[in-house]
């Protein structure tokens, strides 16, 4: 993938009135990539996409397009489409109507019209619903009514704002994958907003991760999932265990429990983080582990293909999650109550100092 960057923000700042919103956000969204901006709500997310489409300015900062200024060009004048959650179809014109509209405000020639539109219904499998009108179709093709409207006009970019919102859970995971397919095959830049981790993971190249109007962490899923740079981003993406305590170079140690070792030298207060898949579950203790606790079994949530084990460790509020897949040996009779060993690695676990 490339790693030129179409759109360049640089420290943009936003303010509504005393509340500043987006405090010096500064990222680079690459030619091609999908992007998307994660986090929980109110953190700012719409207000950088409405900046970038053109719906609102900045209170400061710089904004590029191809390495040209963007702030003060209006919104119609940008090769950047938004896509809203509310799909805000035409209700009287039929599909093909709906995705040749924008070419025909823009005059094109009408064989052009005609050519983009077909290819386009073609691409988002809309071919055979050309002539409905919108209300005789199922959100997904609403969806993809949408999408298809906006790829006819071949942005540069494409917005797009919690997308799948409106859709069940089903047709949120195929959308995902067509939405993938699509961007891949047009080779146009999405960026997408969405509060979902799982979403964000699974179809976006990187992320931005945002917080209160500033960006966490930036990276491709693996690395936000794998080497998360704080306590809010472990937190988010993903569930995690951790252990408040003390380190001291590759040793943490936690009050009522002991030392958990790690391989990330680190000094002071800090969080021991361990994903639930990294641990493992067994009746009597295994030495093949640097780190073995024994605990209770408080909970276990089955979860179809897998289980979350609740454990209860020594002198901890919260119980410890380990997830166990169904075929594992020995967990299927696992039950409330028992008592159970814990055991990982310490190159599994992340230590965060903030
Ligand atoms: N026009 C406005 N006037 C005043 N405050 C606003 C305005 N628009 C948004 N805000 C505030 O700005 C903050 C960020 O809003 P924004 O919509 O960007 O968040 P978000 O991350 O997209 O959230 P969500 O996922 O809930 O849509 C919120 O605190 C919101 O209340």
């Amino acid at each position: 993938m490339s790693t030129t960057p179409v759109i360049q923000m640089k420290d943009i700042v936003l303010n509504y009135g005393a509340l500043t919103v987006l405090h010096g956000i500064s990222v680079d969204f690459n030619e091609g990539e999908f992007f998307a901006l994660l986090g929980p709500s109110g953190c700012g997310k719409t207000s950088l996409l409405r900046i970038m489409a053109g719906f609102a300015d900045p209170t400061s900062g710089q904004m590029l397009l191809d390495g040209k200024d963007l702030i003060g060009i209006p919104a119609r004048r940008r090769p950047v489409n938004m896509m809203f959650q509310s799909y805000a179809l035409f209700p009287h014109l039929s599909v093909e109507q709906n995705v040749r509209y924008g070419l025909e405000m823009a005059r094109l020639p009408a064989d052009e019209i005609r050519q983009r539109v077909g290819a386009i219904l073609e691409t988002t499998h809309l071919t055979d619903y050309a002539r409905r009108k919108p209300n005789q179709l199922s959100g997904g093709q609403r969806q993809r009514v949408a999408l298809a409207r906006a790829l006819v006009m071949r942005p540069r970019v494409l917005l797009l704002d919690e997308p799948l919102g409106a859709l069940d859970k089903k047709l949120r995971e195929v959308m995902q994958l067509e939405l993938k397919r699509l961007q891949h095959e047009m080779g146009i830049t999405f960026i997408i907003v969405t509060h979902d981790q799982e979403e964000a993971l699974v179809m976006a190249d990187r992320i931005a991760l945002m917080r209160a109007g500033q960006i966490e962490q930036i990276g491709t899923p693996a690395e936000l999932y794998e080497m998360p740079v704080s306590r809010f981003v472990a937190d988010f993406v993903g569930k995690t265990n951790f252990f408040e305590g003390v380190a001291s170079g590759g040793k943490v140690s936690v009050a009522g429990l002991g030392e958990l070792t790690s391989t990330l030298p680190a000094s002071g207060a800090v969080a021991y983080s361990i994903r639930p898949e990294r641990i493992c579950v067994a009746p009597a203790k295994n030495d093949a582990f640097e780190n073995c606790f024994q605990g209770v079994i408080e909970e276990v949530a089955y979860h179809g293909q897998d289980q979350h084990i609740l454990v209860r460790l020594a002198g901890q509020t919260e119980p410890t999650i380990a997830r166990v897949g169904a075929q594992q040996p020995g967990t299927r009779d696992i039950g409330v109550g028992a008592p159970v060993w814990l055991g990982w690695n310490g190159a599994d676990a992340r230590v965060l100092t903030r």
